[in-house]
């Protein structure tokens, strides 16, 4: 499977026009319809013609990337089974080129190869207005507009950027922001600011530059896992971000990490990023079943990065208590189904 190439990248001029005068609405564009923030600056509000082009509140997947054990080559086949897995078990939405998704050990046409599949598989399954968000994060403004420009075409709708990190000891504060602000100026899809200091070289966005740089109208959210969840509250109090209930700024604060789901629920306005599972960390797996196995030990083997967590039995432990689950019936969709899977996986699952 091949993507085609980007080869008509606008000129700065240009891109910064497509910024500040609309562009095409991604394919998950939908009647949701954000206010902005009292807390954005009036200058911001009143310069702004368009819209926040918002995700909505829900269960983010960053998904795996599937890998043949022998050639190392992509497993397209079990990337698009997964991401159809992964829509059925009523996720809002799925990352491809997180930090699961290996984009650091992926060319830039294997990350092409990996959206474009996720798409496909995903539109071939009737999932047609399921938002993908996809890692477009480089070293350099430039390769991450490009990443941007091919996440787009590949079926990407919102693209997420770490930090550089290669030239920290040279980055203050004013180099991230141009960085992040040159990015958002260009990109045609909407951004989401990634924190994880853990793969950013300790570099740790604080949460005044977050809220700053959310008034920007092309970065729509952020993704925190740094696990502080009290400069989370202090991001979804500082842009008004969105829950189910109240689409507020449309700003979308999440938690990068299952670890923290119930705490973000319950003090940042936000929905969780669920963290599936890692094959070099013993994380939580709290609603992926395992793949069918495929009958030539690929399907299991595929699935080793996600058959490595730990799922408690008891789905109350890691998705908080009983009101959330009234609250939000996501959760407790997903709460059942994370039962369903612990007793049909019988020993699979720990
Ligand atoms: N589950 C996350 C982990 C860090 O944010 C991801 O894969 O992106």
């Amino acid at each position: 499977m091949s993507c085609s190439d980007v080869t008509d990248i606008p000129s700065p001029a240009e891109q910064k026009d497509r910024a500040s005068t609309g562009r095409p609405l991604p394919a998950n564009e939908s009647s949701y319809q954000p206010q902005l923030s009292e807390t954005f600056s009036a200058a911001t509000a009143s310069d702004q013609e368009i819209p926040r082009h918002s995700l909505k509140p829900g269960i983010y997947v960053p998904t795996l990337a599937f890998f043949n054990k022998e050639s190392e080559a992509l497993d397209v086949d079990t990337i698009a089974k997964h991401a159809v897995r992964m829509a059925e078990a009523g996720v809002a939405g799925i990352l491809t080129q997180g930090t699961n998704g290996e984009a650091a050990h992926l060319s830039r046409t294997e990350r092409k190869v990996v959206t474009k599949t996720t798409r496909d598989a995903l539109n071939d399954a009737g999932y047609t207005d399921l938002p993908i968000v996809v890692g477009c994060g480089a070293q350099s403004t430039r390769e991450s507009i490009e990443i941007c420009y091919e996440a787009q075409s590949s079926g990407g709708d919102f693209a997420i950027i770490l930090p550089p990190s290669y030239y920290k000891e040279q980055y203050r504060r004013e180099e991230l922001r141009q960085f992040f602000t040159d990015i958002a100026d260009a990109s045609p899809i909407p951004i989401l600011l990634y924190n994880y200091p853990a793969v950013a070289a300790g570099i740790d966005l604080d949460s005044d530059m977050i809220v700053d740089l959310a008034q920007h109208p092309n970065i729509v959210g952020c993704k925190l896992t740094c696990g502080n969840t009290g400069k989370l509250n202090r991001i979804a109090a500082g842009t008004r971000a969105a829950t189910p209930h109240d689409p507020a700024s449309g700003f979308l604060c999440l938690g990068g990490s299952a670890d923290f789901t119930l705490q973000a629920l319950i003090g940042g306005r936000v929905r969780s990023h669920l963290r599936p599972g890692q094959r070099h960390a013993q994380g939580l797996r709290p609603t992926v079943r395992p793949l069918p196995d495929r009958g030539d030990g690929g399907g299991e083997e595929a699935a080793g990065g996600c058959r490595s967590g730990r799922l408690d039995r008891d789905p109350e432990r890691h998705h908080g208590d009983q009101e959330s689950a009234a609250a939000f019936p996501w959760l407790r969709r997903i709460r059942a189904q994370a039962a369903a899977t612990a007793d049909a996986a019988g020993d699979g699952v720990e």
